[in-house]
């Protein structure tokens, strides 16, 4: 008898603890589950709605991209059999994501149904069973956008949007990233009112829907931002996106084939986007030439009336030289805003000195203003690499400037100052290349001292630090000459290796 009870106790914890708790922990609970799942659904009629990645006019549908995050951010995931797994965002190369795989079933549970994702190629099918899909549908769909909607604001993410190569077999043609650029409109060396102008401009714009309604006109607004290379363009557009929360689309007009192929690629941008075209007059000029888009094309895209209607869109333009482009491509209307990015004067030098050298004053600094008011210039980008590559000694940085004034400031392409510039492409290529190296080269190599800066009188009288800047009258020892000897043997194999160089200074 007691040998009975015995054995009916274990069956039942065999049968109720035991088994129940061995199959919730092996493969063989969760596939039992799965396939009673399985069998369970095929009682019940279902109904599957498709979600596309894009939608006839090959613009990407956002309910695919919301539908992605949502997915993503469910626990769920993780236990599915197959998932994909991504790192090496730009900004956060830690991150992983998990983004399921084609044909893989998600199951997804709310207001205690039970619905399934499938992702097919470039589309998701949703599945629910039929009896609930009034119940259930549009709230569920809400919730999914909602979710999505909550965690794009947590990451407040910008992204950059490049166009590939056109390739048939792919749908998108944008591939897109993260764009984290540290610039802001205030970081840019422009004057601090035009700042301001640009930003109420932009504030206005976005809060003008139902005015440019009422005018009929398409929601948009166009900046020319003009100047010669290095002077900050690319950088104010970095900028602007921040300021907005636009994305980005670079146009890379040399991949366009043809006036549809552009018609095509802008109507695969969203709204609230910032849509760039760099070097527009270098491009006019090449169009010219290749007839791969013409004139007109152009002039339609600038006028946005392929872009969808009622969107907004920020489109943004850089030229070096406007002088050098079609009237036609910068009446008002095509373009609404010109801004100049003109090439250093003292006051922005001063500046530069400021945030790269933490300098507000300095005994070089009325020699610099000297040079300044003579002609001379250089981009802010060709004075800030050689202030970060002797960011450690600012006196030896002035020393380096005002080298660099002197023999490139008022000669290369880029040293003249605002108002001559040097007509279409001056800025490119980009900075000069002896000159950006030699701000690495002096920043690394030990000068002598008691050196005097070429065509300049003045003697440099900091013993300290150390300038590239030397001129060969005022060497008169054997020490000083052979000290120039090192030295020019230590440049030459420097720039052997100047390739490697980074703004560092550091090969
Ligand atoms: N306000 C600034 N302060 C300091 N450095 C700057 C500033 N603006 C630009 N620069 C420096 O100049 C470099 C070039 O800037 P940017 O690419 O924006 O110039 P650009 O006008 O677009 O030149 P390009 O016409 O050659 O494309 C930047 O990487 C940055 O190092
Ligand atoms: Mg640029």
């Amino acid at each position: 008898m007691i040998l009975m009870i015995f054995f009916t106790l274990l069956t039942i914890i065999i049968s109720f603890w035991l088994i129940p708790r061995l199959l919730s922990r092996t493969s063989i609970g969760q596939f039992l589950q799965t396939r009673w799942r399985v069998i369970e659904e095929a009682f019940h009629a279902h109904q599957f709605y498709k979600v596309p990645k894009f939608n006839n006019h090959m613009q990407e549908n956002q309910l695919f991209h919301k539908i992605v995050m949502y997915l993503n951010s469910l626990p769920s995931a993780e236990d599915l059999d197959y998932v994909n797994l991504f790192s090496g965002c730009n900004n956060n190369p830690n991150e992983i994501t998990l983004v399921i795989n084609n044909d893989q079933m998600f199951p997804d549970v709310f207001l205690g149904s039970r619905v399934y994702w499938k992702l097919d190629k470039d589309c998701f099918v949703l599945k629910i069973r039929r009896k609930e899909k009034r119940r259930i549908l549009s709230t569920y769909l809400q919730h999914v956008c909602k979710v999505a909607d909550e965690i794009d604001q947590k990451k407040n993410e910008v992204r950059l949007y490049i166009n590939a190569e056109n390739d048939p077999e792919k749908n998108g043609r944008w591939i897109s990233t993260p764009f984290k650029h540290p610039a802001t409109i205030d970081t840019a060396m422009i004057d601090s009112d035009l700042k301001n102008k640009v930003k109420s401009d932009l504030e206005l714009f976005l809060k003008s829907k139902s005015y440019y309604h009422r005018l009929g006109r398409v929601w948009k607004r166009s900046y020319l931002l003009y100047g010669p290379s290095g002077t900050g363009k690319s950088s104010f557009i970095a900028g602007m996106a921040k300021f907005l929360c636009y994305d980005v689309y670079d146009v890379d007009m040399s991949r366009i084939t043809s006036d549809s192929d552009l018609k095509l690629l802008l109507l695969q941008t969203t709204s609230k986007s910032l849509i760039v075209i760099e070097d527009l007059d270098r491009y006019l000029v090449e169009q010219a030439k290749s007839k791969a888009v013409s004139l007109s094309g152009i002039l339609n895209f600038m006028d946005g009336i392929i872009c969808c209607c009622g969107e907004e869109r920020v489109m943004v333009f850089t030229v070096s030289n406007k002088d050098h482009v079609d009237p036609l491509a910068l009446r008002p209307g095509r373009i609404d805003f010109h801004i100049h990015f003109p090439l250093c004067d003292f006051s922005s030098f001063k500046n530069l000195a400021n945030s790269h050298l933490g300098i507000k004053e300095h005994k070089l600094f009325p020699q610099v203003e000297e040079i300044f008011q003579a002609g001379a210039s250089l981009s802010p980008a060709e004075i800030g690499e050689i202030m970060i590559s002797n960011r450690g000694s600012p006196t030896r940085a002035l020393k380096t400037v005002i080298n660099a004034l002197q023999t490139n400031g008022g000669k290369t392409g880029t040293g003249h100052r605002p108002g001559h510039d040097q007509g279409l492409g001056s800025g490119l290529p980009r900075a000069p290349r002896n000159l950006s190296h030699s701000g690495s080269i002096d920043g690394l190599v030990d000068l002598p001292s008691k050196l005097t800066h070429s065509g300049s009188t003045r003697t440099v009288d900091d013993s300290s630090d150390h300038s590239g800047v030397f001129c060969m009258d005022n060497f008169h020892t054997g020490k000083e000459l052979k000290n120039l000897y090192g030295l020019l043997k230590n440049r030459s194999r420097r720039r052997e290796g100047s390739m490697d160089f980074d703004g560092e200074g550091k090969v």
